[in-house]
């Protein structure tokens, strides 16, 4: 029997996935295991690296099983994941030097404002597409190695490497040091045009060359797997946004789709030409196929969305599980003339604003948990619209529609609000599971199982969706306020 499966390890900041798909891009099996969040001090998250790779090899072993297949079914093995987080490991041991910094981390704070000095924020923009900031991978490598400085020494001789997710893994099942397009295109030392590690940005950021991973694309066989998964090709690498961005099948400049989980993040398809931002957005790559030319996004990063429902959750206990906060906030009409910003680890896009922490503005007597359930799920709605403002005045794209994924999209009550500040549709696919197809679909492709993007394209089904019905005047009048409230929350640290 030929191979017709393909297993999707989607290895995300909380738990890692595995799904088994179908050659027709149906899911068969999935299972899922969450690992440590470790908080060292405030702002600090870490993850053990060797716990995500224990993770990763039961979950893919647990969900072959669930589907009743053997490594032989494999046709490929693909790889989606949580981006910017940084590794550090031994070559000869494969035992990781550090705990892995998760994107979250602010801990290189001060790296950041010394990088920026009198140049500021964009200091490397031109060449990364990437304003200065905690997020990414570069100035958590530079924080390790001032921090361990035995460890530059074995960092410049080879000894000790350098890798997001996605290259500890593929370092793990196939003994190749190697990361894909996408994610080197969050650590701040790839060029965005060359797409190549760029010498100033690795003098910059004092990265040794030889601690970095060969730059290959997304869809392409990095690789055989060695033990329990031998043989079978690791054939596709995308970090988790693009990944999405795949699954969605959003390959036509001017498409567009949002994730809703932990964090939310709008991913717009600009085509083959990077378009630099100055709104206060990424320009990242989409994803490349073979030696295909790279397609662009331009991208929205959101920090704190499902986060604030767990946190009205575990820290307020207003509500006992997730989707409760629907329950809630359907015992009030409106939100009581109350707004919820977030910021918890300051503001992403389109602010990148470490200084600002949340707020609740608004509040009288008259707010009740309802409502605070209610701005809690608008604060979502209002944060993707800003960055979705941001990208169709730097792009001149209308959005026609956003195609949207993630555990949020199980709120009908924050799609229809999306849709009525967006005013443009809001659709949602019939496999939710899209971060995990992309890896699929990217792998299916490189091995075969895919003959072109439009076989892709023509299996994208709409399972819901949500028109606008906001009057004009109601929604601006809202995000007036919101925008409001997002003034309060800026400058609270000095
Ligand atoms: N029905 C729901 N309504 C609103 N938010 C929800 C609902 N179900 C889950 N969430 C939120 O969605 C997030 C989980 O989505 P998921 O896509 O699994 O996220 P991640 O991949 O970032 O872990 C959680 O933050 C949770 O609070
Ligand atoms: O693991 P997720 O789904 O929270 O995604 C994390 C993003 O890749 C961070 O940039």
């Amino acid at each position: 029997m030929t191979s017709r499966y393909i297993a999707a390890i989607d290895q995300g900041t909380t738990s890692t996935r595995c799904i088994v798909f179908d050659d027709t891009g149906q899911v068969v099996a999935l299972d899922q295991r969450e690992h440590r969040q470790i908080y060292p001090r405030p702002g600090w998250v870490e993850h053990d690296a060797a716990e995500i790779w224990h993770n990763v090899q039961a979950v893919t072993r647990a969900a072959l099983d669930a589907a009743g297949l053997s490594r032989a079914d494999l046709a490929a093995i693909g790889i989606t994941n949580q981006r910017e987080t940084t590794l550090l490991w031994d070559v000869a041991t494969g035992e990781p030097v550090h705990n892995a910094i998760v994107w979250q981390d602010t801990r290189t704070d001060r790296i950041i404002r010394e990088l920026a000095g009198d140049a500021g924020p964009d200091r490397f923009r031109e060449a990364s597409g990437l304003p200065l900031a905690t997020y990414f991978a570069g100035p958590k490598i530079r924080w390790l190695l001032d921090e361990r400085p035995e460890l530059r020494a074995r960092a410049e001789a080879g000894e000790v490497i350098f890798g997001t997710v996605d290259t500890w893994l593929i370092w793990r099942l196939t003994g190749r040091h190697a990361t894909d397009v996408t994610n080197a295109s969050r650590t701040m030392l790839m060029n965005l045009s060359t797409l190549d590690w760029d010498e100033r940005l690795i003098d910059a950021f004092g990265v040794p060359r030889a601690m970095l991973p060969e730059i290959l694309p997304s869809s392409y066989v990095y690789g055989e797997a060695r033990g329990d998964f031998g043989g079978v090709p690791v054939a596709s690498a995308l970090g988790d946004q693009s990944a999405a961005l795949f699954g969605q099948t959003c390959f036509d400049p001017g498409q567009a789709k949002c994730t809703y989980g932990t964090g939310s993040f709008l991913l717009l398809n600009t085509g083959t030409t990077p378009v630099r931002s100055e709104r206060g957005l990424l320009t990242t790559v989409g994803y490349q196929i073979g030696d295909d030319r790279p397609v662009y996004a331009l991208e929205g990063s959101i920090a704190v969305t499902g986060a604030l429902v767990q946190w009205l959750r575990d820290n307020l206990g207003i509500i006992s599980s997730a989707p409760e906060i629907n329950d809630l906030a359907a015992t009030v009409d409106d939100n009581g003339g109350c707004y919820f910003v977030p910021a918890f680890s300051g503001l992403f896009a389109p602010y990148w604003r470490t200084d600002a922490r949340g707020v609740i503005a608004g509040l009288t007597g008259y707010v009740t948990k309802g409502h605070l359930a209610r701005a809690a799920l608008e604060a979502t709605g209002w944060q993707v619209k800003d960055v979705a403002d941001a990208m169709v005045a730097e792009s001149d794209v209308n959005i026609a529609e956003l195609r949207v994924d993630g555990g949020m999209t199980a709120s009908d009550l924050l799609m229809q609000f999306q849709a009525d500040v967006l005013d443009v549709p809001v659709v949602r696919p019939t496999i939710a599971e899209t971060t995990a197809l992309g890896a699929a679909y990217a792998a299916g492709l490189a091995v075969g199982i895919w003959p072109d993007l439009d076989t892709l394209r023509a299996n994208w089904r709409v399972d819901a969706q949500w028109q606008s019905r906001m009057p004009a005047a109601d929604r601006d009048r809202g995000h007036g306020l919101w925008r409001k409230a997002v003034d309060r929350s800026l400058g609270w640290l000095d």
